[in-house]
């Protein structure tokens, strides 16, 4: 992290950042002036941020600032709160996901979401991951069998886990139950996967398995992190969003927000002024 830079090498990085190539992944998720009010609370403003197929999305920013709101509206789960008002669009696949039409069990399936404490359901290893696939109407046992087996080997844990699949997923460690968590959202084979502070109440190992999970995860499947973690950001996305008062300050590549942020906000953030 660089924690100064002048005017002059600014300028001349802007400069070779304008001429670098053109974005050509396809884009999952398009915000467009988004805004979310819990009553009173206008907690979104006017969000605009396009996201990429097969990229990690980092949001960072200080608590409160409307990151976990933001990921909970890209799967409408934060209509559940009583009293949410969203305006603006949320273009998912082409689609506006607040159209009236739109079916928000298909969003469901597409979108998988992995949350801040581990929380597997009080079932066996194998009922957490074939749970989803049987709410989709999957009942053949050799097609539910090869589904579990492939999740928590998506998952890295299939290893760890493959000789006791029947025992309580209770008797994981809090980063394996993580991992199953991953798994069971591998299982409805999403198309993006949104981490609400995945490993904030992990240990630094388990830590380090999510994130090299992540790395792997993105070849095949669009991911969306929150993190409080701004080495973690660093480390493991390709874009970063950096998120203040319910606004999007700065969204730029991961690289250029940690060197060379455009926004005196950003830099002040990122070298620990505030937050
Ligand atoms: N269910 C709710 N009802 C009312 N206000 C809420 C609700 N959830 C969040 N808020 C408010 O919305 C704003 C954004 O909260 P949000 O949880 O999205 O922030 P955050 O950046 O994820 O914070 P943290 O890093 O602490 O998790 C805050 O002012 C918060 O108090």
């Amino acid at each position: 992290m660089v924690k100064s830079v002048s005017l002059e090498v600014r300028q001349e990085r802007n400069e070779q950042v304008a001429e670098a190539p053109v974005q050509d992944k396809k884009v999952v998720y398009d915000t467009r002036g988004l805004n979310l009010w819990y009553g009173n609370t206008h907690a979104l403003k006017d969000i605009k941020l396009e996201v990429h197929e097969n990229e990690v999305t980092a949001i960072i920013g200080p608590s409160g600032c409307g990151k976990s709101t933001y990921i909970k509206t890209l799967n409408r789960m934060v209509e559940l709160v009583p009293e949410v008002k969203i305006t603006g669009e949320i273009i998912y696949r082409d689609k506006n996901i607040f159209d009236r039409s739109y079916r928000v069990e298909e969003l469901r399936t597409r979108v998988g979401m992995v949350f801040q404490k581990p929380n597997p359901f009080p079932k066996s290893i194998f009922e957490n991951v074939a749970y989803g696939p049987k709410i989709h109407g999957i009942r053949d046992k050799k097609t539910l069998n090869e589904i579990v087996e492939k999740s928590l080997r998506g998952a890295a844990i299939w290893d760890e886990v493959k000789d006791r699949l029947h025992e309580n997923a209770y008797g994981l460690s809090g980063g394996q139950q993580q991992r199953l968590c991953i798994a069971r959202a591998l299982a409805i084979e999403p198309d993006v996967i949104l981490m609400d502070e995945p490993t904030s109440a992990l240990d630094p190992k388990s830590t380090l398995k999510v994130e090299e999970l992540v790395q792997e995860l993105k070849s095949n499947y669009s991911i969306m992190i929150v993190t409080h973690n701004m080495q973690q950001a660093a480390r493991i996305s390709d874009k970063t969003a950096f998120f203040l008062n319910g606004e999007v300050v700065e969204f730029d590549a991961t690289d250029k927000i940690f060197s060379n942020p455009s926004d005196k906000r950003t830099e002040d953030y990122i070298t620990g002024r505030f937050g």
